[in-house]
């Protein structure tokens, strides 16, 4: 595990390596924008439901106001409209920009005769926002608070290309390069933090303190939190805390990465930030989404308040930046949100937010409705929500400062870490987890104000989700010079490299500039029983995944809730650990969703997304036995990779078992459950294989269950696809009780 010692960069490759950097973002924010105008103008309301983009039938149930004096729109399913309250399935997530429009009928398409009617109409009546929160049945919209807001009583949510995280990525590598790359005759610059962004540059090589520095108690001896940890887990963390500038810690599925993380947390915490200090590090805790996030932030929360963790983190002093979550509501007290509203400077703010939200209040009330405002009279009170508003955030700036600087943890995505709460702020440490989810360019947010770096990450898990695919094959030229300087460039092998894709994530960039040395691998997992482990440990870990052996042998029929364990039925279905139900030769064909209605067009979530309904049926029949037999539904998971196939299974089984979770592979990246039920989905002439053709999707998905996987497909198909899938469907025939999947359907 020796540290290679690349060769510093020329200044022309550090040009070229923001350079490229800035021309793939490029590419992809154009793919992001030409992608959701297609899909806006092409597909009918119905689709974009079907494909989760859009949600019909809203109504607002409140208006209320949030940080930054933003108002906050939340929409739900009135009674009119739904039996069900509960929103369908869709892809609508903290932080997307999404447009709040007047419902059109839902047989029209956007730019057909009938909508074109109407568009003037809905546009009148629109407004643009970002999500705030999802919850079960509503979603909140954070809209700027001073526009005047005059919604119509029935409406859709749609979602829109994202500018904003872009803007901040490009402002970020614009940063980068004047710190890097000064202009000539410009002073050089300095920053506390040039230890490490050399060395994530190659500029300097990372350094390894010789043993870890004594805690704060001088005790030199490492004393650990857990004493449950694992060795590879206990070196992971020794070799971050010598780190001095950075450190990669990789984590195969379900080896404790995120456990080894928060041990990691609690033992900086209890030394100096640094040989000149006593006091300890502040620490910037960062994942490229909310969901990871606030994982993490639950387990800080529920051991800060235990003795002796509580010593080094009390309570109060753990901040979570961004969007309140929907997780827990014990969370939502540790948000900025909620500390600058309620906290004691909060007071500073609540009675000029009373005003605020009365006169909202006022102004949401329909045409006819006791208290409505109505005419002139509207005017004036939207001036007055304006003042107001004015004040609200000069006092607020100086409530956030003040709830800020108490924090010692603060948590944000990587992208959230770039808003102005934390302008001018430097951490003494940066930890992001997911990395290998994240693109680099988004990393370097957080980096820019960080003395020093953990990553954690699995690279043969779901990488950064990329559009424009063709970035590899990106042609020189016709950039705008964005690309000047790669062409003729000399680049040492193994050196710092310009990037060819997006999807190369600075994790794996710094394992191929710094070999193994740079990072640390946990050995041991605990989740899955060994027979699921052994595919994915012998293909893409070396064959060097170890189960402990508290999992290693478990099955469903070992569950307490199985109540006729001894039947036949029973054992039949439970004490299999993997299952295969495939479906070769049942003629199950794969169907387009939307074929005539813009349903070719390729979109993030679908390629002109899939179904098969034969499938399906035999997923929600299994489905149904594991929990007439005693699993419980919310232990059992059904995955697939198409969003129509999440919308075609929940319509058979999510009524039935709403705490059962259905969704595709990117959602359920970080969960595992007892059961797992895998549909493949595509089942054609040709081996077309699409989404399944991306194997660290696939290891995502068959690496989620702990005593029982179900794969249902079509072997003759799916095995064309690639070496990789030939080798797993071998392994199913192999080593899977395979059942014959024509009875089923
Ligand atoms: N040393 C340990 N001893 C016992 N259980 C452990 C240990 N380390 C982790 N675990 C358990 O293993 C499970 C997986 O841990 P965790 O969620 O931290 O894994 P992960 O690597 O982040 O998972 P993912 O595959 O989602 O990346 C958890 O239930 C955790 O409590």
């Amino acid at each position: 595990m020796s540290l290679k010692i690349p060769s510093p960069p020329s200044r022309a490759v550090l040009e070229a390596f923001i350079a490229r950097h800035q021309y793939l973002l490029q590419l992809e924010r154009k793919a992001e924008e030409e992608q959701t105008r297609l899909l806006n103008s092409n597909c009918s309301p119905r689709l974009l439901e079907q494909r989760g983009l859009a949600l019909g039938g809203l109504g607002v149930s409140n208006i209320s106001v949030g940080l930054g004096g933003k108002n906050l729109i939340e929409l739900h399913r009135p009674s009119a409209y739904h039996v069900n309250p509960q929103l369908p399935p869709h892809t609508f997530r903290n932080g997307d920009p999404v447009r709040i429009e007047a419902h059109v009928a839902s047989n029209a398409t956007l730019n057909g005769t009938k909508a074109k009617g109407k568009k003037k109409d809905d546009d009148e009546g629109a407004v643009e926002g970002v999500v705030y929160r999802v919850g079960q049945e509503k979603v909140i919209v954070a809209v700027d608070g001073s526009k005047e807001v005059d919604l119509p009583e029935r409406l859709r949510l749609l979602k829109l290309a994202n500018s904003v995280t872009f803007d901040r990525m490009d402002k970020t590598l614009l940063h980068l390069r004047r710190l890097i790359i000064p202009e000539d005759g410009a002073p050089s610059p300095h920053a506390q933090n040039f230890p490490l962004i050399n060395s994530l540059l190659s500029i300097q090589t990372p350094m390894w303190c010789k043993v870890v520095p004594p805690n704060l108690k001088d005790e030199k001896e490492l004393q650990w939190y857990d004493d449950k940890l694992n060795d590879s887990q206990k070196e992971a963390i020794r070799f971050c805390l010598t780190a001095e500038n950075v450190a990669c810690v990789h984590g195969p599925p379900g080896t404790g990465k995120t456990h080894t993380l928060i041990e990691l947390i609690f033992q900086l915490l209890s030394r100096p930030a640094s040989l000149t200090t006593a006091l300890p590090p502040r620490i910037l805790i960062t994942t490229p989404s909310n969901l990871a996030l606030d994982n993490l932030l639950l387990r800080l929360h529920f051991l800060s308040q235990l003795s002796p963790y509580n010593t080094v983190l009390p309570p109060g002093s753990i901040l979570r930046l961004g969007h309140p979550t929907r997780v827990h509501r014990d969370l939502v007290k540790e948000t900025l949100d909620y500390r600058a509203a309620n906290g004691e400077e909060g007071e500073l703010l609540k009675d000029i937010g009373g005003e605020l939200q009365g006169h909202l209040g006022d102004l949401g009330k329909k045409r006819g409705e006791r208290g409505a405002v109505k005419g002139k009279e509207r005017g004036k009170k939207w001036e007055e929500v304006r003042e107001l508003r004015k004040e609200y955030r000069q006092r607020e700036g100086k409530v956030v400062t003040t709830v800020l600087g108490r924090a010692q943890v603060v948590l944000a995505t990587c992208h959230s870490a770039g808003s102005r709460q934390l302008n001018n702020m430097l951490f003494d440490v940066c930890i992001v987890d997911e990395a290998t989810q994240a693109v680099e360019a988004v990393c370097w947010v957080p980096i820019l104000k960080s003395k020093k770096l953990i990553l954690a990450g699995d690279p043969q898990q779901l990488p950064p989700t990329i559009m424009s695919k063709d970035d590899k094959n990106a042609e020189a030229g016709g950039t705008g010079g964005l690309q000047s300087g790669v062409e003729n460039l000399k680049i040492t092998r193994g050196g710092l490299q310009p990037p060819c894709t997006l999807e190369t994530t600075l994790f794996e960039r710094l394992e191929s500039l710094y070999g193994d040395g740079i990072k640390r691998v946990l050995q041991v997992q605990y989740r899955m029983n060994e027979h699921i482990a052994s595919f994915p440990s012998e293909t893409l870990y070396d064959s060097a995944l170890i189960s402990d052996p508290s999992v290693s042998s478990r099955t469903l029929l070992d569950l307490p809730s199985i109540t006729e364990r001894d039947s036949d039925e029973a054992k039949d279905a439970l004490e299999h650990t993997v299952v295969f139900f495939d479906t070769s030769g049942c003629e199950f064909f794969e169907r387009t969703e939307g074929d005539g209605e813009g349903g070719g067009n390729k979109t993030s979530i679908g390629e002109g997304s899939k179904s098969n309904e034969n499938e399906a049926v035999v997923v929600a029949k299994w489905a149904r036995k594991l929990v007439e037999l005693g699993v419980p539904a919310s232990e059992v998971g059904i995955v697939t990779p198409y969003q129509a196939q999440v919308s075609l299974i929940s319509s058979m089984l999510h009524d039935e078992y709403p705490e059962m979770t259905i969704g595709s592979v990117d959602g359920l990246q970080g969960q595992e459950r007892e059961a797992i039920i895998l549909s493949l989905v595509r089942s054609n002439p040709t081996g077309e294989v699409g989404f399944l053709g991306e194997y660290r999707r696939l290891n995502v998905a068959m690496t989620r269950a702990k005593r029982q996987l179900c794969v249902v497909g079509d072997s003759s198909t799916v095995g064309k696809g690639s070496k990789y899938l030939k080798k797993w469907m071998d392994w199913l025939e192999a080593e899977a009780d395979v059942r014959w999947a024509g009875d089923e359907a």
